[in-house]
């Protein structure tokens, strides 16, 4: 497929309510040049070749802006052991040879190539969901060299695969064997060396964010994460931060103190944190898939985030621990049914409230001109019909910068 083409006879959906029917769209150099009624196409482009949607719907490429796609394992066991009543998240994840500490381990024992592979084997499940956007986050490594290593192959990822990819320094995520959490010597020595090793060494790889798990149940504290995402700040890196995620960790304010691009979880909702976000311009990331999945009934508020003004994202958050969730447009569909967004709302949530929630200021997630003409077709009516049929595999293509990806099993094996 040229990256130059004119789309014709496209339901073109421009929000999740506003689809126009009949529609052309202009691709030239992968960018979306014009869009508008097919019979108003401009004579400039005649001289392009024409590719019908055939009545399809358009949207833009979704955008998942969560993945921690980048891992050796997976941890079914523990999935099976929660399923029995056996134990629960909590259990696992304090556990020295569970939860992350034990993908931490299994991503160690796996070699680059294979673990290349199995990320770009879930990363295809998301673009045959339609996503042409991701983001993909270290953080199973923990020590500096692990975590440098991940990064490495996040950058490989990003050149490997046939869609965009955003790459995240997950920094602090839980704290490795040998620092104890409740001894502040220990930890401060630790901070020290993740601020001073491992954040320049990653930033002369390249990072486009910081982030930390802050979470008084098993991830970071409150003055840990403060320093790792201070001292990116003060280096211009954009900083994300994932709280309140198991517990009321008091996390969210510190996404404004820093002009945090994201901020997921946000389970115990802090309405002050929430007015200074809006202000911050954070956007509150919704994980639906881990809701689901630790069957717990604390959310993210989303009334109160709409109250505030925050932009709400959804991404599939996809982990071998909280949400082995491979298709976006399901996390959608659980960000409606359990969070109560309208699916107007969860549409915003996995296109352009997506790309603001990595900084992408391109036109990402939208069809509008100028934009990168990565889009979705769909078997469907509208958006909201991609997210109500929940799992159905209604994408008919993507095109990520003007190009069909080839979205076969081949691709990702
Ligand atoms: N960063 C926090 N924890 C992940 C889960 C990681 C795992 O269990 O492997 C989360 O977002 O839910």
């Amino acid at each position: 497929m040229p990256e130059s083409a004119v789309i014709t006879d496209a339901a073109v959906a421009v929000s999740g309510e506003e689809v126009h029917r009949d529609h052309a769209v202009v691709v030239d150099g992968g960018t979306i040049a014009w869009r508008g009624p097919q019979d108003e196409i401009p004579d400039q482009w005649s001289g392009l070749g024409r590719w019908s949607a055939e009545g399809r719907l358009v949207t833009p490429g979704l955008v998942d802006c969560h993945t921690h796609l980048l891992f050796g394992g997976d941890r079914r066991a523990e999935f099976a052991e929660r399923a029995a009543g056996s134990g629960t998240y909590r259990d696992q994840l304090a556990g020295a040879a569970s939860g992350v500490r034990a993908t931490v381990s299994a991503t160690g024992a796996t070699g680059d190539d294979e673990l290349l592979a199995a990320a770009r084997r879930r990363a295809g499940w998301l673009i045959r969901s339609g996503v042409t956007t991701l983001e993909v986050k270290t953080g199973y490594g923990l020590e500096p060299d692990a975590e440098l290593r991940l990064l490495r192959l996040c950058h490989r990822l990003r050149e490997e695969l046939p869609v965009r990819v955003r790459i995240t320094l997950l920094a602090g995520h839980v704290y490795p064997d040998g620092v104890d959490r409740d001894d502040e010597e220990q930890t401060a020595e630790w901070i020290t060396t993740l601020c001073k090793d491992l954040l320049p060494a990653a930033r002369e790889i390249g990072v486009d964010a910081v982030e930390v798990y802050l979470d008084e149940d098993g991830g970071f504290t409150l003055d840990d994460a403060s320093t790792v995402l201070e001292t990116a700040y003060k280096t211009k890196t954009p900083t994300r931060l994932q709280t309140d995620h198991l517990s009321d960790s008091a996390g969210a304010s510190l996404a404004p103190a820093f002009y945090a691009k994201a901020a997921a979880h946000l389970n115990f909702p802090d309405e002050a944190a929430l007015s200074s976000m809006a202000k911050s311009g954070t956007t509150a990331v919704a994980l639906p898939g881990s809701v689901l999945e630790l069957g717990e009934s604390d959310r993210p508020d989303i009334g109160a985030l709409r109250a505030a003004g925050v932009p709400v994202a959804i991404a599939t958050g996809l982990n071998p621990g909280t949400s082995p969730l491979g298709s976006l447009p399901l996390a959608a569909h659980l960000g409606v049914v359990l969070l109560g967004m309208t699916p107007a709302e969860a549409y915003a949530g996995v296109t352009v409230h997506a790309a603001r929630a990595l900084g992408l200021a391109d036109g990402t997630g939208t069809v509008d001109v100028g934009a990168p003409a990565d889009l979705a077709f769909w078997d469907a009516d509208d958006p909201s019909e991609v997210i109500y049929w929940a799992g159905a595999p209604l994408l008919h293509s993507v095109w990520a910068g003007g190009r069909e990806v080839e979205v076969s099993r081949e691709f990702v094996q």
